[in-house]
């Protein structure tokens, strides 16, 4: 099989035992369920688009190992050209979903553990980087979606992982056999994990000797013996189950998914391992992952950033006041930050470099920088946003009173006839038009997709401190001190 259709997909996941626990109860038909479903279709769309002609040049690659059509989300990246691509496939899927698509993370985690296993083996005479490249290829040729696990519970954050009361708290190789090892522990928040085929685990901090048995990456599938999942809510998510095709769900087509996966005693065979113990390539696989997963939000953000302007836009087309000359400006102004998340997206990839291993990594200086602005810019657009379209994104009744007939006025009009009476703009604006627009912002500021438009901003790929800790390793201050010294004429 060479690209899968987003229907050969959502049917590859029915074939799958995954086990999947929500509001307590374990969910039997998840593919189905109407909270999960949208995520799925997101996921789904990276498959459809790479059948379109138009966007194959976006969505598809030729393998570097099997010189095969992929699908870009299982390349390895040959260029800066490539990584530039990347960053435009994810701005093309944010504005098809308007929601996270999820497939980016197991992407940015083959780039990392393929150039980090190939720099382990040539230091220390392991095999990892053959056996991730065995894996890669079957992911490849079968067109796989796999979850980028880094993140581990982390327990008390002023202990490092051997000191934790729970020793579970980061995921652990807790037995080695001659066939493979045995690991327990979880990974939290992890995006598309539900729908993924396969997990990819990697070590989530640098690590020193003391923590030898947690600095682990490996490869395992999604109904692996021992793996469960205990699926994240999300703000608003019960409104899909009172009705999945109501106005009020604001995106009822797309939307994401986290959960938390849990490792209990999983063995995992040694073709599926990538780092068993070598602590001191922990650091190095994180740094690769973070950087190139901070790249990725100057594409995915933007796209649904798009879609969060346009519907600001709309609204106040709706509402007869586009032309003030403050609406206006304020568009702008979201188009302008925005923008400057593009410019750094395509910047960090623009000045990639090759890795020992052959593939492309970003400048991580620059991707840093990408995503320090990802934790500010999105939450100044949804402020705009919410100036734009008004209070009644958050007071507005609901589809059901839309469309009661039950009477209510004076005249025996229905609480119906009185919602689209008092809730009406211009003449030639259809109310539910309003009505639609709304909850889609709604959606995105504050419900189900304001976790990956903002939160994940926030703290995806790291939160804040951790790229500003980057930006002060690489920020290269000493040269800049020089710089100064020269123009002023000071002696070293
Ligand atoms: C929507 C969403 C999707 C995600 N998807 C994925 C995914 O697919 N895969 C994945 O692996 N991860 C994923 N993540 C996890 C993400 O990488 C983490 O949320 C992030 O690294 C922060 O970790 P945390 O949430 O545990 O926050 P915390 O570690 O609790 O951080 C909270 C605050 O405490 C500070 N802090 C924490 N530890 C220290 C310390 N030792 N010293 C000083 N300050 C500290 C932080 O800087 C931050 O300000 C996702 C997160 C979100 C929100």
């Amino acid at each position: 099989m060479a690209l899968m259709t987003g229907e050969q997909y959502i049917e590859s996941l029915r074939r799958l035992k995954t086990r999947v626990y929500m509001f307590g109860e374990q969910v039997e038909n998840w593919v189905d369920h109407p909270i999960i479903r949208p995520s799925i279709n997101s996921v789904a769309m990276t498959y459809d688009l790479a059948q379109d002609p138009e966007y194959a040049d976006l969505m598809t690659a030729k393998s570097s190992l099997t010189g095969k059509t992929i699908n870009r989300f299982t390349h390895l990246h040959q260029s800066t050209e490539d990584l530039i691509r990347k960053v435009k496939m994810q701005r093309l899927l944010g504005q098809k979903t308007g929601a996270c698509f999820q497939r980016c993370v197991g992407m940015d985690a083959f780039n990392a553990v393929f150039s980090t296993t190939y720099e382990l083996d040539e230091a220390k005479g392991t095999k990892y980087h053959e056996n991730f490249v065995k894996f890669l290829e079957m992911i490849q040729d079968e067109d796989l979606v796999v979850d980028g696990a880094m993140t581990d519970p982390k327990g008390d954050r002023g202990k490092a992982p051997h000191a934790q009361p729970d020793k579970d708290l980061f995921l652990r190789i807790v037995e080695r056999r001659p066939d493979g090892i045995v690991v327990r522990g979880a990974k939290a928040h992890q995006t598309g994990a539900v729908n993924s085929h396969w997990h990819l685990i990697m070590p989530t901090i640098a690590m020193r000797e003391a923590d030898a048995d947690y600095a682990v990456s490996f490869a395992c599938p999604s109904d692996a013996e021992g793996l469960f999942m205990v699926y994240g809510r999300q703000s608003c998510d019960t409104r899909k189950l009172e009705d999945p095709c109501s106005v009020d769900v604001g995106n009822n087509r797309f939307g994401g998914q986290e959960a938390l996966v849990v490792f209990d005693d999983v063995f995992i065979p040694n073709e599926y391992v990538f780092m068993a113990g070598e602590y001191e390539f922990a650091g190095m696989m994180v740094e690769r992952f973070a950087g190139y997963h901070r790249q990725s939000y100057g594409g995915c953000k933007v796209g649904v950033g798009d879609v969060v302007i346009g519907a600001a836009a709309l609204a106040a087309e709706y509402n007869g006041a586009e032309k003030a000359s403050h609406i206006k400006d304020k568009l702008i102004e979201m188009t302008h930050l925005n923008e400057t998340l593009f410019c750094c997206g395509i910047a960090c990839s623009a000045e990639g470099h090759p890795t020992k291993a052959g593939n492309y990594q970003i400048d991580l200086l620059l991707a840093n920088v990408c995503k320090q602005n990802v934790t500010r810019f999105p939450y100044e657009i949804v402020r705009l946003a919410e100036d734009i379209a008004g209070g009644l994104m958050v007071t507005m009744p609901s589809q059901k009173d839309f469309e009661s007939e039950l009477p209510a006025g004076r005249g025996g009009e229905s609480v119906g006839e009185i919602c689209r009476k008092y809730f009406a703009t211009r003449e030639d604006v259809d109310v539910e038009d309003r009505q639609k627009v709304l909850r889609l912002l709604e959606n995105l500021c504050l419900g189900t997709a304001a976790v990956g438009y903002r939160t994940e901003s926030m703290h995806g790929a790291g939160s804040p401190q951790a790229q500003r800790i980057m930006i002060s390793r690489q920020g290269n201050i000493q040269g800049k001190k020089d710089l100064a010294r020269a123009i002023a004429g000071i002696e070293k």
